[in-house]
Order: structure tokens, then sequence, then C-alpha cells
């Protein structure tokens, strides 16, 4: 812990002191206007805590933020989480242990006042959250196809209408939030995500055209073209923005039309995940290339009030024997029942002698197979879940879920 700081809520009218100082964090140059129209807007003042050092002149050194979001769980409705967001820590500051100070901060307050009992991120660096007890819960795939790669014979599609984003927004947004509350992983977006995700601010655009939307009845596609030649003529890339599909057909159409676009050489989609069925979808499968990096990290809050948030793949019930130092209430020892139409977390007492079969993991790991991404089993065979193997394989089955989740977008 860092020593002689003091961690508290922001005031409003230190918002901006912290901006720049995530920016200089980051190594961003803030632009006033994309800052005033696309991201104050999505930013809950009263949700941010600062550092500050009465060495330094009480100078703020480290932020955090959380978006109140509400992610749709498997086999559950949309449930409320925290998005932990803007954490940074002043350059000359750092590694004295100011983010520690932050992370047991916010946990601790989201127990202490009961608010959500699960938090997600998604991380600058893949190796900061796990000491914290957040584990890599949603994956997402880089896809990068030729462009005119066939789709497999017997698919049907429909043609799809090509519309600027701004003519297509109602469509969009009711059907992503179709879409969203069955999907486990989505989250919902207020109209000032909408904003965000499709502000087409030129600090999104990177040189390529503006977003536009191709409309099916059942889906839309929107994307970007960034033209390019050389000596061998058209040598442009399409950059997929998000694809939505309420049925195969519509993201069968959607995907003939993105693979089809004239003067383009490759279609590549960042937002996609390691499941996304387009994999399955095209006739030459190897023309597809698929990288894959974490995405979602998810952090149990309060294990006894997050479980009842979701369904699951079997009906079992389980001892855990959970390690948890950063969160010490779910420390210990845990009977889940779980079933299709939810769960239950009773605590054991720590005097109870029993000889219960029993799993033992730590939380970043029950973080991460939480939602279903990550297979309780591979953890096992990593090393890093251990008991009885019977057990370990009833957890496993449990918090499988039939479809993986997918959460096409950063926060
Ligand atoms: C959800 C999000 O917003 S992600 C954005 C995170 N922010 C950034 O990447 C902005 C640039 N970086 C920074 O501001 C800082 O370097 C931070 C926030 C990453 C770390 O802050 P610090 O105050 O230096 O971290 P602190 O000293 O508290 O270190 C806590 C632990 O994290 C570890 N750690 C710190 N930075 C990193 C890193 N980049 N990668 C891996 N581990 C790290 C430390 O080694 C320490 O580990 P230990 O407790 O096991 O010994």
């Amino acid at each position: 812990m860092a020593s002689g700081t003091t961690v508290r809520p922001l005031r409003p009218e230190e918002l901006d002191s912290a901006l720049q100082l995530d920016a200089a964090a980051f190594g961003w140059e803030p632009e006033g206007d994309w800052m005033d129209a696309v991201v104050r807007p999505t930013l809950e003042v009263e949700r941010f805590t600062g550092v500050f050092d009465p060495a330094l002149d009480d100078e703020m050194v480290g932020v955090a933020g959380i978006f109140s979001k509400e992610m749709t769980f498997p086999g559950g409705g949309r449930t409320p989480v925290a998005g932990v967001t803007w954490v940074s820590v002043r350059p000359g500051q750092q590694g004295r242990g100011i983010l520690r100070q932050l992370m047991q901060d916010q946990l601790t307050g989201l127990h202490e006042r009961g608010q959500e009992p699960v938090a997600v991120l998604t991380a600058s660096e893949s190796g900061i959250y796990g000491r914290f007890g957040y584990g890599s819960a949603i994956r997402r795939a880089r896809l990068e196809i030729p462009q005119g790669t066939a789709l497999r014979a017997g698919l049907e599609t429909d043609r799809v209408r090509v519309v600027p984003r701004e003519r297509a927004f109602d469509t969009v947004t009711a059907l992503y939030d179709q879409v969203a509350a069955a999907a486990p992983g989505h989250l919902r977006r207020t109209p000032e995500v909408w904003q965000s995700l499709y502000s087409d601010h030129s600090v999104d655009r990177d040189g390529a055209t503006r977003l536009v939307v191709a409309l099916h009845p059942d889906g839309y596609a929107s994307y970007r073209v960034k033209a390019d030649w050389n000596d061998r003529g058209p040598a442009g890339t399409l950059l997929v923005h998000e694809v939505c599909a309420r049925t195969p057909r519509a993201r069968a159409s959607l995907w003939q039309h993105l693979l089809g676009v004239a003067l383009v050489r490759e279609v590549q989609h960042r937002r996609s995940w390691p499941d996304d069925p387009v994999v399955d979808m095209v006739a030459a499968p190897r023309l597809v290339r698929l990288a894959v990096a974490d995405h979602i990290w998810l952090r149990i809050v309060d294990l006894d009030r997050a479980v009842p948030l979701r369904g699951y793949g079997a009906e079992v019930r389980v001892r855990v024997d959970l390690t948890d130092t950063v969160c010490p209430w779910n420390h210990g020892r845990w009977d889940l029942e779980l079933a299709a139409d939810g769960g239950r977390a009773v605590r054991v007492d720590p005097r109870a002698d029993d000889a219960v079969p029993t799993v033992r993991l730590a939380a970043a790991d029950l973080g991460a197979a939480f939602l279903g991404g990550t297979p309780v089993r591979r953890l096992a065979d990593a090393g890093l879940v251990s008991g009885d193997p019977e057990a370990v394989d009833a957890l496993h089955d449990a918090l499988s879920w039939r479809r993986s989740p997918h959460c096409p977008e950063g926060f």
C-alpha cells in the first residue's frame, strides 16, 4: 500500500484533472471536441475515486472509475456489473502501490455498499489484474478473411441494403438490443454508449471512410473501408465495426456482402470472438485467420450474491474451497447448489470437519470460468484448479454454457 496517501471520491470539479492524469499515463492527447461530444457524456463522476498525496501538495496521483453496466449472463437476464475503467497512476508515481490502493478501495466499497456483485474490465495490459482476483472471462478474436472468400454452398442469403449510419440508427439499436438480451457477455447500451461507439469522429476513423451499415431485416453489419492501391491495383481493407444477427440467414447475408465489397482485398473484424460462426460458414476455413486474446476480465465481488445471477449447464451440488485474499469475505469453503434456473452459495462452517469432495480454486480462476468462457477442466489441466476429480467435472459441467460469451465492445 502506498504510504501516506488518501483515497476518496472525486469532486465534480476534479474530473478534468483526472482526465489529464489519465491522458498522461496512457500517452495520448485529449482532443477537445472528441472529449466533450464522445467521452464526457459516458462518465459517471460520482463513481470515480482518486488517490491524493499530502507529500505532493495533495496532488492527485491515481484515479479509477466505474461505469454502471448491465451484462447478459448465461441462462439469466441482464444483470448490473461494475465496469471498471479509467484506471491510471501518474507517471513518476507508479510502482508505489497506488493501483493496489484503488483496487482495494473499489472492491471493498462495492461489497460494503451492496452494489454490483460482479466487476468487469478491459485491461490495457493482460498481466495486471489477475493479482486482484480478476480472471480472463470473455475472449475476443481478430478475424482476417480475404475478400471474395466463398460461403459454403447451401447457405441461404438475401441482398442487403447499405445506408449511412445515421439512417440506420433506430433499426440498429433495436436489433442490437434484442440480440444482446439473449447473448451472454453482451452489454446493454445507453444512448451515451451508442454515441461513443458510433460517433464516427476522426479520432476513431484513422483515415478510413465513415461508418456505413449493411441492413438485413434480421441483422446489420457496420463497417468502414480503408482504400489503398499498389502495383497490382486495388488493395483496400474493409474494417468491420460489428456484425449483429438474430438469424443464421441474416448472418450469412451480411457476411456475403462484407466479403464481396469492390476494391477490397481483405476483411478484418477486430471485435469478433473465438466461436464466431463465420469460421464454419466459409467454404475454405483455412482462409480465415483468427488471433485470440483476452478481452473482458471478471471479478466476483460477492460470491453469495453473484451465484444466483446465472443459470447453470448442469444440476449439481459442489463444494468449493476458494482462495481470495483481496476480498476476504469470499475466502473459505462454500457449498454451491447450481441448476438451470439459478444457484445458491451457502457458507460452510470452517470448523466442520466432514469429508465432502471439494474443488480448490482461486478467485481469479472462478472469475475466468464464471460465464462459461474458460472451461474449469482446462484450468484443472493447467494445475490452477485442483481437488476431487468428480467435483471438478461437476463444476465444469455446471459453469459450461451452450453459447460462449461474447462482448463486442470495450470500455
Ligand atoms: C481497466 C483499465 O482502465 S486498464 C488501464 C490501466 N492503466 C494503464 O495501463 C495506464 C498506464 N499505467 C499506469 O497508470 C500504471 O502503471 C498502472 C495503473 C498499470 C499500475 O499502477 P501502479 O500504482 O504502478 O501499480 P502498483 O504499484 O499498485 O502495483 C500493484 C501490483 O501490480 C503490478 N503491476 C503494476 N503495473 C503492472 C503492469 N503494467 N503489468 C503487470 N503488473 C503490473 C505490480 O508489480 C504490483 O504487483 P504486486 O502487488 O504483486 O507486487
